[in-house]
């Protein structure tokens, strides 16, 4: 027999709260009300009630498959899950003035207004280059999915979120900067993913709901990217102080900004989380911003499509520390540049943070405008070179010693040998030898490590190619390897792709430009955004860490039969 809504849901509830963090249930999911469980079409259908369209959109970003799978559990048959947003009245104040009549920033018509025209939200700061005053952004969020994108139609029209005027940018009702979608956007060029960049909704308006979505802006970082975990060497013993120094006192150093560059693979984005957590942790930074420039590009690209640029730049503006990874990928996008020169000027004036990171000295950065380029160049720009044995056997031990596995020294200095191109395919193959010795239930001794490296170092020898793991992917979720390789918007097609491509950055050497060449002749913006995505989302939705995790393996066992 089939439940009750109410019963559906409290079962579900309780099912999610074993598998969500505390905060995360308090704040999303018990404020939902259940509101019908209809059988009328086929399968059943849950309707609940979110306090606010913002609610909706994070929920289906975020936790939608987690969820559908609670309330299927809980029916005890495959149940559809739909929200409603609540009627104006129920909302909570804060949240429904903001989604609603006079929270949001106002909007500007086209992206090539003047910057004077711009309302400034710059926040007063006090000598340390902090904000005392001034509002403060909202938390990334997540709207991946086409469910998400009715979520954000559901939002007030910008007449609407308008009307009740912007006032004065230090009143007491200033409006409070909303957040554009830090966590999953896709850029507007872009016709073959089905996700959609969400527009500044929300608000963090009091003290438990900013803490709340300050909490949610570190589930975007890396919890191991810190600095302890970071081996020092010569190759990279500036970046590594510098942004340790950055770290301790953003905004108080010469070091601003602090440019890191160096090849792939060699920890710029470590050294970069490593800062964003070291400030979190040690509270030297309260907004801290991380975005990789392909990520800004295209939530900048979605304001503009949403006349909803006021609130993407205020949002930008009010950080203390502003990571923008990977600047590289600004080269040639012209109006995105624009709005970044603007958002850096009012940050490096107020005394804020700005770190950088590109795969080469800004010099060399193609289609970077030479204004933008004289930013970068102003504070301090250190290169991260390829690391030398000693700090790749140091780095190889780091990463034993951290997923407790026992290599012998004698291992581990082979495989630093062996592999001096980077340290990810360095971690790499110390992770699938370990699992080649614990799949096989024998111990890693040398000859065994040196016949591994000879299969995989020598070239073209790696057993595991972008084809395999496409045809593995394709035939994991019952799909057709064309369908991957398609232009196919379907959601199973398009996650089980962005699936892919996570995977074949993972677990092979290519690069994102020769990833995307794989997938039908896509765009390495493409692979970089799928890659990210799948990286946010493996935080916290279960389903999909199981489904990674049982593809490297059965990718890792391939990988091996045809190495041994
Ligand atoms: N010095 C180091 N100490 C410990 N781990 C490191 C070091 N350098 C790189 N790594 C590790 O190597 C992997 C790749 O590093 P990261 O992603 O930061 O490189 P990147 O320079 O940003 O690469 P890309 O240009 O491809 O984005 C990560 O797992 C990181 O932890």
């Amino acid at each position: 027999m089939v439940p009750s809504a109410s019963d559906a849901w409290r079962t579900a509830l309780r099912d999610l709260r074993e598998t969500l963090p505390e905060r995360t249930v308090q704040n999303w999911l018990d404020p939902i009300q259940p509101l019908d469980l209809s059988t009328d079409e086929g399968s059943p259908t849950l309707t609940l009630q979110v306090p606010t369209p913002f609610g909706i959109q994070y929920l289906r970003s975020r936790f939608q498959r987690s969820i559908r799978q609670a309330v299927s559990e809980a029916v005890g048959e495959p149940t559809d899950v739909t929200y409603q947003v609540a009627p104006e009245e129920e909302r909570p104040d804060e949240i429904a003035t903001d989604s609603g009549s006079s929270g949001s920033a106002p909007d500007e018509p086209d992206a090539s207004s003047s910057p004077q025209d711009r309302p400034s939200s710059a926040p007063s700061s006090d000598q340390a280059g902090r904000s005392s005053t001034s509002p403060r952004p909202s938390e990334p969020v997540s709207s991946s999915s086409p469910a998400g994108r009715e979520a954000i139609n559901q939002s007030p029209s910008p007449d609407a979120s308008t009307s009740g005027g912007a006032s004065s940018p230090t009143g007491p009702t200033t409006p409070r900067p909303s957040s554009p979608d830090v966590a999953d956007v896709s850029d507007a060029g872009r016709t073959d993913d089905a996700s959609a960049p969400s527009p500044p909704q929300t608000d963090a308006g009091s003290p438990d709901e900013r803490s709340a979505l300050y909490e949610q802006a570190k589930q975007h970082l890396r919890p191991e990217y810190t600095f302890d975990e970071f081996v020092e060497g010569d190759g990279n013993r500036l970046a590594r102080s510098a942004a340790f120094a950055v770290a301790q006192e953003p905004g108080s150093t010469n070091y601003n900004p602090l440019l890191v560059y160096g090849g792939v693979g060699l920890g710029k984005t470590h050294l970069a989380q490593a800062v964003a957590n070291y400030a979190l942790e040690h509270n030297t930074a309260e907004r801290v911003l991380y975005v990789s420039s392909d990520r800004f590009t295209s939530q900048f690209v979605q304001s503009v499509r949403e006349n909803r640029i006021a609130a993407f730049s205020s949002y930008y503006r009010q950080a203390d520390l502003l990571i923008v990874d990977d600047v590289q990928f600004f080269g040639e996008k012209e109006k995105t540049q624009e709005e970044f020169f603007h958002i850096f000027n009012d940050l490096h004036q107020n005394g804020k943070q700005i770190f950088l990171c590109a795969d080469r000295p800004p010099a060399e950065i193609p289609g970077i405008e030479e204004r933008l380029l004289s930013r970068f160049q102003w504070g301090l720009s250190a290169d991260i070179q390829r690391p030398d044995l000693e700090t790749r056997i140091a780095i190889l031990q780091r990463k034993a010693a951290r997923q407790d596995i026992a290599v012998s020294p004698d291992v581990l200095e082979l495989i630093a040998q062996r592999i001096d191109s980077n340290v990810r395919q360095l971690e790499g193959a110390l992770t699938r030898l370990t699992a080649l010795v614990q799949l096989d239930d024998r111990t890693l001794d040398l000859d065994t490590a040196r016949r591994f490296l000879r299969e995989h170092t020598d070239e073209g020898a790696d057993a595991l190619n972008a084809d395999d793991i496409i045809e593995q992917v394709a035939e994991y979720f019952r799909l057709e390897k064309g369908d991957l390789l398609s232009r196919s918007r379907k959601q199973t097609v398009a996650q089980a792709r962005q699936i892919a491509m996570y995977l074949c950055r993972e677990l092979t050497d290519e690069s994102y430009d020769h990833i995307g060449s794989r997938f039908g002749g896509r765009d390495h913006s493409t692979v970089i955004h799928a890659y990210r995505k799948i990286e946010e989302d493996l935080e916290s939705d279960t389903e999909l860490q199981d489904d990674i995790s049982s593809l490297q393996s059965n990718l890792q066992d391939r990988s091996l039969s045809s190495s041994l």
